[in-house]
């Protein structure tokens, strides 16, 4: 469904619910760094004595809610002492070269969770070249010490993400706040009138109260009084009488269409202003709604971009049990165009392929990046056999492509892993599959498509 066609509270409490969704991504988030940091800890742990009480300060301070300035306080002496070690000329006995020592097996495993950490985070727009640079260091960080000030950065950006979400949550509510303040003005308003319309009617009966009074006063008299002159002054009083109250009538109910007037014009100004502020709210929602699916690296929908709608897939597939696949591409050997030619190239080559996959796919197929190197296709409404093929015309497309790096005709590669639905499944499980097949197309020597 397109953001246009949803009324437009459909509209706010999506965004509350992305928000929300992202809110809980990123407490995962924070967890996974919690325990890459204790991972990093325990890599370092013994290394040097100088540093075992600040680690174990650390651990202490990450154990329970995190407070910034308690933490900041911590990771700085941490970082001071680092330095101081690494400033110190080297003596063999000295354990402190486990810190500065090209990467350890604990290291390499750092990184590589570290690395899978940042590749998994979808970051609020603004934050997305942050999380790039940091996803280049981790991969270029040399040794522990490199790691653990990416982990530093990871945590301030996984911090600076929450606070934009919570901006965002205020800034909602103070929409919302604002338009139920309209709301009650407008109820307000409402009330007014109505009562204003009683004291209309009441006026109205007053008047016809009055004259029905005087024109029964003055029956009475015509039937009582024989002098035609005293009838005719009792006449005229009683003509003046009507005519007073006619005029304060007219008085009363002129005053009371004047106050109307200008209390109904002061509500279409509301209305309009209202009105404005709902398209500028909207136009917002729109961008941000857009944004976040979307990875501005690349140009293409993102992973919450394939989350949303391999859900809506997966409601209709219940229903219809039409033939759904997803397919997962990997590009081969990544890691080494990176180390080879650099980040920059890499994310050169990662913009081509997301492109050529945008381009090759059929219009009836949804094409995402899935998080580093990694695409997602899928195919509703397509049987698998004819998936294959088109799988295969994918992987034979990006493996034409050329690349030039370093004055060097480059040649890139990717595996594909493809697998439907079947009874019981959910995206998860066939996601699972087409990840397992993914690892088979691997392991059998890349370059290749392969049904799970
Ligand atoms: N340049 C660049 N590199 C990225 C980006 N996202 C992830 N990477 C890198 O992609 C690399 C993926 O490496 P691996 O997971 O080891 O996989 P691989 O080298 O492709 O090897 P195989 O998948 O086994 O063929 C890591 O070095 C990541 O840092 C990105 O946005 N830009």
């Amino acid at each position: 469904m397109r953001l246009d066609d949803q009324p437009w509270e459909g509209k706010y409490h999506e965004a509350v619910e992305r928000l929300s969704r992202e809110e809980a991504q990123w407490r995962d988030a924070e967890t996974l760094l919690r325990q890459l940091v204790g991972c990093l800890t325990r890599a370092m742990q013994g290394a040097h004595d100088q540093l075992d009480s600040h680690i174990e300060r650390l651990n202490e301070a990450l154990a329970g809610p995190l407070a910034a300035a308690e933490l900041g306080g911590v990771v700085r002496s941490l970082s001071e002492t680092i330095d101081n070690l690494g400033a110190r000329p080297y003596t063999p006995d000295q354990r402190s070269i486990a810190i500065t020592r090209p990467r350890t097996e604990h290291g390499s495993s750092v990184q590589s969770s570290l690395s899978r950490l940042v590749d998994r985070i979808i970051v609020l727009p603004k934050l997305a070249d942050r999380a790039n640079d940091l996803r280049h260091d981790v991969a270029n960080a040399g040794d522990l010490v490199a790691l653990a000030a990416c982990g530093d950065r990871l945590a301030d950006l996984i911090n600076e993400q929450r606070m934009g979400l919570q901006r965002e949550i205020d800034a909602l509510q103070a929409v919302l706040r604002h338009v139920t303040g309209r709301l009650d003005e407008m109820t307000q308003y409402m009330a007014r009138e109505l009562t204003d319309q009683a004291t209309g009617e009441t006026n109205g009966q007053v008047l016809d109260a009055s004259v029905a009074h005087e024109i029964r006063v003055l029956g009475e008299a015509a039937l009582e009084l024989d002098d035609v002159h005293e009838l005719r002054e009792r006449v005229n009083a009683s003509l003046e009488t009507i005519t007073a109250c006619f005029r304060e009538f007219r008085d009363r109910e002129g005053a009371r269409l004047t106050a109307y007037r200008e209390r109904a014009e002061a509500m279409r100004l509301r209305i309009e202003q209202l009105e404005t502020e709902r398209h500028t709210l909207q136009r917002s929602l729109e961008r941000e709604h857009e944004l976040s699916q979307t990875d501005t690296m690349i140009g293409m929908p993102n992973r919450l971009a394939y989350e949303k709608r391999v859900d809506l897939a997966y409601q209709s597939w219940l229903v219809s049990q039409r033939p759904l696949g997803i397919a997962a591409i990997d590009i081969d050997h990544f890691k080494s165009i990176n180390d080879t030619y650099g980040h920059t190239a890499g994310d050169a080559v990662l913009r081509v392929i997301g492109q050529a996959l945008l381009k090759h796919v059929r219009p009836v197929d949804f094409v995402a990046r899935y998080g580093g190197e990694e695409f997602i296709v899928i195919f509703d409404g397509t049987e698998p056999a004819e998936a294959l093929q088109v799988c295969e015309r994918l992987r034979g497309k990006i493996q034409h492509l050329n690349f030039h790096a370093a004055r060097q005709l480059l040649r890139v590669t990717a595996s594909i892993g493809l697998a439907h639905f079947q009874p019981g499944d959910t995206p998860a499980s066939v996601f699972e599959r087409a990840d397992l097949a993914l690892y088979t197309a691997k392991n059998g020597g890349r370059n290749r498509c392969i049904m799970g």
